[in-house]
């Protein structure tokens, strides 16, 4: 595998590549990679001939007081795992390639009603940045195809629809949420916990799965909902947001049959997202 850090060694390989009639696949990331991660490699594998992941901790998509500064940074070892894992380009840019301007003279892509609420609600301009570096990745990486968790489900709604509006001609593929033994969604950030909040953890997986078995036995949302809000501060954690939507994240009515359940809480140091996708009952 080899990395790249620049961008015109970035643009020129993929145009040999390109010219030579490969498909591309693009894995943006933002490091300390794990098994998640490397599931997005493996689907792009096999969608593609040429897999190119991404490493930037983009600050566009951080908020004042977030953990832009403590987010990990493991470049070595990511290189061995996305190595072992078949991927075949890395780009690793800085902020300064990125964004030359500074990131308030920063030109910015914004997706509207998707990206409000949830987690747009809890971190205001959040998808902003996102929609923004994305763009910029399609635009350098010109890929045929773009992987991203459906972990971040929000952001996965986004991406879509950036792509569409834009008319991106890209293939934006989710991918399962893969999930540690214990059912907790493996993040970067659950790296941040404590021995005994990691313990407490797979209570967000789990109050999912019970708030879904609810609903579709028939439970009113209103009830389910508030059980699972108890539930969670019970195990520790402080709820941001817990809410049922269709699953395009429009509103829930009576004809809304497949649905999905989002959830943000924090717990000690860690803001950890989840959610299941699920089928309401006739
Ligand atoms: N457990 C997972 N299963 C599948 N995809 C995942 C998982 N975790 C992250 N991803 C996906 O990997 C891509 C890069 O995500 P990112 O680097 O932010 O990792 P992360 O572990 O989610 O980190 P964070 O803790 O910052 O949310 C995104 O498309 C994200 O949805
Ligand atoms: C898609 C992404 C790499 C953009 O910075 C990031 O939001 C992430 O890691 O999910
Ligand atoms: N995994 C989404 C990126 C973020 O939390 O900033």
């Amino acid at each position: 595998m080899r990395t790249l850090r620049e961008i015109p060694a970035l643009r020129e390989t993929l145009g040999e590549f390109r010219r030579h009639g490969r498909r591309i696949a693009l894995v943006p990331t933002m490091g300390n990679l794990h098994q998640g991660h490397l599931a997005l490699v493996e689907t792009a594998r096999r969608h593609a001939d040429v897999v190119v992941a991404t490493i930037f901790v983009n600050p566009l998509q951080f908020g004042a007081g977030e953990d832009l500064d403590a987010y990990p940074r493991t470049l070595a070892d990511d290189q061995a795992k996305l190595e072992e894992a078949g991927c075949d380009l890395l780009f690793t840019p800085d902020t300064a390639m990125l964004y030359p301007r500074g990131l308030e003279e920063q030109t910015r892509v914004c997706v509207p009603a998707v990206s409000e609420g949830l987690c747009g609600g809890a971190r205001p301009g959040h998808f902003d940045g996102v929609s923004t570096v994305v763009s910029i990745l399609f635009n350098l990486a010109q890929p045929d195809v773009a992987c991203f968790g459906e972990k971040d489900y929000q952001q996965l709604a986004v991406i879509r629809k950036l792509a569409d509006d834009m008319h991106f001609p890209i293939d934006i593929i989710g991918v399962p949420t893969v999930r540690a033994e214990d059912g907790l969604a493996l993040s970067s950030r659950n790296g941040y916990l404590t021995a005994e909040q990691r313990a407490r953890a797979p209570a967000l997986y789990r109050t999912l799965c019970q708030a879904r078995a609810a609903l579709e036995s028939g439970d009113p949302a209103d009830s389910a909902l508030d059980d699972a809000h108890a539930r969670l501060r019970e195990s520790g954690f402080e709820p941001d947001y817990l809410e049922l939507r269709a699953d395009d994240l429009g509103p829930v009515t009576g004809k809304t049959r497949q649905a999905v359940l989002l959830a943000a809480a924090q717990l000690g140091p860690a803001r950890l997202i989840d959610n299941l996708t699920l089928t309401l009952p006739h």
